[in-house]
């Protein structure tokens, strides 16, 4: 499917919640998306199609809606998969990072031993809206060695600043479909 059909499907079947998780927000739901086989394949192999034979060695998602797409891409592209998770989740050895949400704040933390010197990493999410989780995501990777170069996401919101926050961290972004005027 070719990007422009593939963005004006995703704006079908993303559904807009206004006013959740708090009043002001306009929630663009990917629960919506993934009730629709076709339209959730049509992602993955986009996401595919843009990062294959480049090189990467890790794909990192960050919890929980990272997982979601991160997870599939892993097993299409032959890739180890990197969970970034919530406080008190990993077992073990792990380092943490603190960011500001759209809606809140809170941090993050990944395995020690998930990146190793060298690794090239991608990340991947559902949704950049303020940025501050792929830029904490980032700061874990390269905290560990790693260099995270990519970032794909199923939905931007360039108005919520992310776009321009991690593009000055130098990381090359991939979105498949953008909201305006949220
Ligand atoms: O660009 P940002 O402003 O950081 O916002 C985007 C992030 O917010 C959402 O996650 P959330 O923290 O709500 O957690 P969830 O995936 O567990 O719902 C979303 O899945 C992204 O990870
Ligand atoms: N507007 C939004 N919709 C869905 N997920 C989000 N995460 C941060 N902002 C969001």
């Amino acid at each position: 499917m070719n990007p422009q059909s593939l963005s004006a499907l995703l704006s079908q079947v993303i559904k807009a919640v206004p006013d959740y998780p708090k009043p002001g927000i306009l929630f663009r739901d990917v629960t919506s998306l993934m009730l629709d086989a076709g339209a959730f394949a049509q992602v993955i192999d986009a996401f595919k199609q843009q990062y294959q034979g480049k090189g990467f060695t890790k794909i990192v998602g960050t919890e929980s809606r990272g997982f979601i797409f991160g997870a599939p891409l892993a097993y299409a592209m032959g890739l180890p998969f990197v969970p970034v998770r919530k406080p008190g989740k990993l077992p073990r050895e792990r380092i943490a990072q603190s960011y500001q949400l759209e809606y809140g704040e809170d941090t993050l933390e990944i395995h020690k031993d998930a990146i190793v010197a060298g690794d090239k990493v991608l990340l991947v999410d559902d949704l950049l809206a303020t940025g501050g989780t792929i830029a904490a995501t980032t700061s874990l990777v390269e905290r560990l060695g790693g260099k995270a170069t990519d970032a794909a996401f199923v939905v931007n919101l360039p108005d919520l600043g992310g776009q321009a926050r991690l593009e000055k961290l130098g990381l090359n972004l991939y979105s498949l479909v953008e909201f305006a005027g949220d």
